[in-house]
């Protein structure tokens, strides 16, 4: 679990682009380079106001902001003036550790004023403007503030913030044993008067959450499937390799008579025919000079014959009685070979067909090759088998809705729609109340019934039954690996782990936010799970498209945004265009994912950057296959 941070650079001409933020930059490498992850950047002027509202706004979010600038003894520089009121408790020892490090460097340092504090468990520092003089603040102190953070924010668990300096997650599929954020949910059985009234989980930017979950998941072992039984979305854990010639013997390509080519144009008595599956004249009778045999298109050519003359190419002379051609005259000449595929000549025998990790498309070539090579049965990377559980008291999968307060479940089918899309075996778990107890029970059935993960949606949130997170940890023994997404929507987006490797993706109950958490977060988890690869921008790919409607969209300025759009190549311009379906996009509304093939990354606003217009250029997020536009 890594440690967010926010850096606002407090700065009049930068703010108005009269000059260059270098110290936001030189910060942000800083802290990355200690394993920070910053999530907001900003610049303001010096106002007080602009100041305290970025910040107390930030401080909703970050475990660290650093204000940059405005801390010189100028009437205009306002920063500590706006930040001190604001601390609920002062931390005038990180301050004095800023300062004593920076006077070993520079005298001057004595003229700055830095300070620190804590806002709304938010560990706040004000350092110089300068690139040289802030980082050299920062420096001072960076190495402490994981576990200043630590004592600020009494509801994160110190485990988690001592993580931070770990290693990357554990290679795949097994819980970490040296703890992850786990232990920080509500107590089961606890009174709704005694529950946190502020998320425990940081939010951690989408790429990195993706990035977290991958760690965590391996790939599936390998199965045996007899071909009837392969499916589109399974990938070959092995080569496919021709087990015979194809054609195993000489066939012909079109439908006339096999002759010797030396012959030449003439007439010519027919020996009888050889046609594809019966060809028990071929095992019989072989063509010598001077005569000829019928055959059709993929039939086997008879000894003796090395051509085919189609028999566009000859003219019937003599019928028998009985309706058979007795002579024909070859009207064209052929070159020995002509018209024949020689063995071997689609696949020679031992050539690999289809590589490891090839993956079985509905397209059907591969199936048709799998086929073609006379195996019986293939080494595939076993199917992902995923439980699918709708929460809430109010769902319903009736359409007579008999009770007032009442919702049609529409995040379960969808779900079990996108995933039978990524050829998993579906185990529909259906709708479960809000009740730790049943949904405890209903986790555990999907784990008995040998599931790989659990998608579920729906209580994950503050509310007083959003019970998924403490049942995961409290009853399953599972580890949440992240609680929250710095994204909209699907903001409380949970990843956990179980015993055995297997995993949750507790999706948020808003139905657009449940849908689109799939696609960004489970969908490419489950491909690499099947054996799709492991690299995350092949499996979950983007297009850089030009934004195109509506004509201007404001930017969320805390959460960057992913909207449902539809992708279309537009082949006059030779563009990817990238539509926002509906201007609506509010979580709540489904029907705004209908027809969406893509999800648009809309970064967050800033004061330099409000909306996003048409023309600009944007990342998309391919999530079905695009439209064409001729
Ligand atoms: N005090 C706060 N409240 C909320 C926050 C927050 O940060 N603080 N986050 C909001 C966000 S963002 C989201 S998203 C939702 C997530 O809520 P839950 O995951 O806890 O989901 P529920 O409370 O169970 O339901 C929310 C909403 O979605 C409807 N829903 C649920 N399941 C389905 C379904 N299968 N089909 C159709 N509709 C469903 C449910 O009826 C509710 O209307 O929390 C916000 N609150
Ligand atoms: O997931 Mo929520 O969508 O951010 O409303
Ligand atoms: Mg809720």
């Amino acid at each position: 679990m890594s440690l967010t941070a926010g850096i606002l650079t407090v700065s009049d001409k930068c703010s108005q682009g009269l000059a260059q933020d270098t110290s936001g930059p030189a910060l942000r490498n800083l802290l990355e380079s200690n394993n920070w992850v910053v999530t907001h950047t900003d610049i303001v002027p010096d106002e007080t106001h602009q100041i305290t509202q970025t910040v107390e706004k930030w401080s909703q979010t970050c475990h660290l902001v650093v204000v940059s600038g405005g801390t010189g003894l100028a009437s205009g520089d306002v920063t500590v003036e706006a930040l001190e009121p604001l601390f609920t408790k002062k931390l005038p020892s990180l301050a004095i550790a800023m300062v004593a490090g920076s006077l070993r460097i520079t005298p001057m340092a004595a003229l700055s004023q830095v300070t620190a504090g804590i806002v709304n468990e938010t560990v706040v520092v004000a350092v110089p403007g300068s690139k040289k003089g802030s980082t050299e603040n920062l420096q001072q102190i960076i190495g402490v503030l994981p576990h200043a953070v630590d004592t600020a924010c009494a509801g994160r668990s110190t485990r988690q913030i001592h993580n931070m300096q770990a290693p990357a997650l554990c290679g795949c599929s097994r819980v970490d044993d040296t703890g992850s954020p786990g232990g920080v949910s509500e107590k089961l059985g606890a009174s709704v008067a005694g529950r946190a009234r502020k998320s425990p989980y940081p939010m951690v930017p989408a790429d990195e959450a993706l990035a977290m979950a991958f760690g965590y998941v391996g790939v599936l072992p390998k199965a045996i499937v007899e071909l009837s039984a392969v499916r589109a979305g399974m990938v070959l854990a092995e080569p496919v390799v021709a087990r015979e010639p194809v054609p195993a013997y000489r066939a012909s390509v079109m439908d006339g008579y096999a002759v010797v080519a030396d012959d030449g144009p003439g007439d010519y008595c027919v020996l009888g025919a050889s046609t594809a599956g019966k060809n028990s004249a071929v095992a019989e009778m072989s063509v010598t000079s001077g005569s000829i045999m019928r055959i059709t298109t993929g039939a086997p050519v008879p000894p003796g014959a090395d051509a085919v003359v189609m028999v566009e190419d000859t003219q019937l002379l003599e019928a028998s009685a009985d309706g058979e051609e007795a002579k024909v005259r070859v009207l064209a000449r052929v070159q020995p070979g002509q018209h024949i595929r020689p063995v071997g000549f689609d696949v020679a025998q031992g050539t690999e067909l289809l590589s490891a990790s090839t993956v079985i498309s509905g397209v059907g070539g591969e199936i048709g090759t799998l086929a073609l090579s006379g195996n019986k049965s293939f080494r595939i990377y076993a199917v992902p088998r995923i439980a699918v559980i709708s929460t809430g008291d109010e769902l319903t999968d009736s359409a007579e809705m008999s009770l007032q307060g009442q919702v049609r479940d529409s995040n379960r089918p969808a779900l079990i729609c996108a995933l039978q899309a990524l050829g998993c075996d579906v185990v529909d778990l259906g709708i479960v109340r809000d009740d730790p107890d049943i949904l405890a029970a209903t986790m555990a059935e999907a784990l008995g019934k040998g599931c790989h993960g659990i998608i579920t949606s729906g209580g994950v949130s503050m509310g007083e039954r959003d019970w998924l997170r403490p049942v995961i940890e409290q009853r399953l023994d599972g580890k949440i690996v992240f609680g929250r997404v710095l994204m909209k929507p699907a903001k409380p987006t949970t990843f956990a782990m179980l015993p055995q490797g297997r995993f949750v993706f507790a999706l948020p109950g808003n139905p657009a936010s449940a849908v689109v958490a799939f696609h960004m977060f489970a969908a490419p988890v489950i491909r690499k799970l099947a054996g799709h690869g492991d690299r995350i921008e092949a499996l979950r790919p983007s297009v850089r498209a030009v934004f195109c409607g509506p004509e201007e969209l404001v930017l969320d300025h805390v959460r960057p945004e992913y909207a449902r759009a539809r992708l279309c190549w537009n082949s006059q311009l030779a563009v990817w265009q990238a539509e926002v379906l509906d201007s609506r996009q509010q979580s709540s509304r489904m029907a705004s994912m209908a027809g969406a093939n893509a999800l648009v990354c809309l970064p967050r606003g800033s004061n330099q950057k409000p909306v996003v217009r048409n023309g600009d250029q944007i990342t998309a997020i391919v999530i079905a296959p695009p439209a064409f536009n001729y």
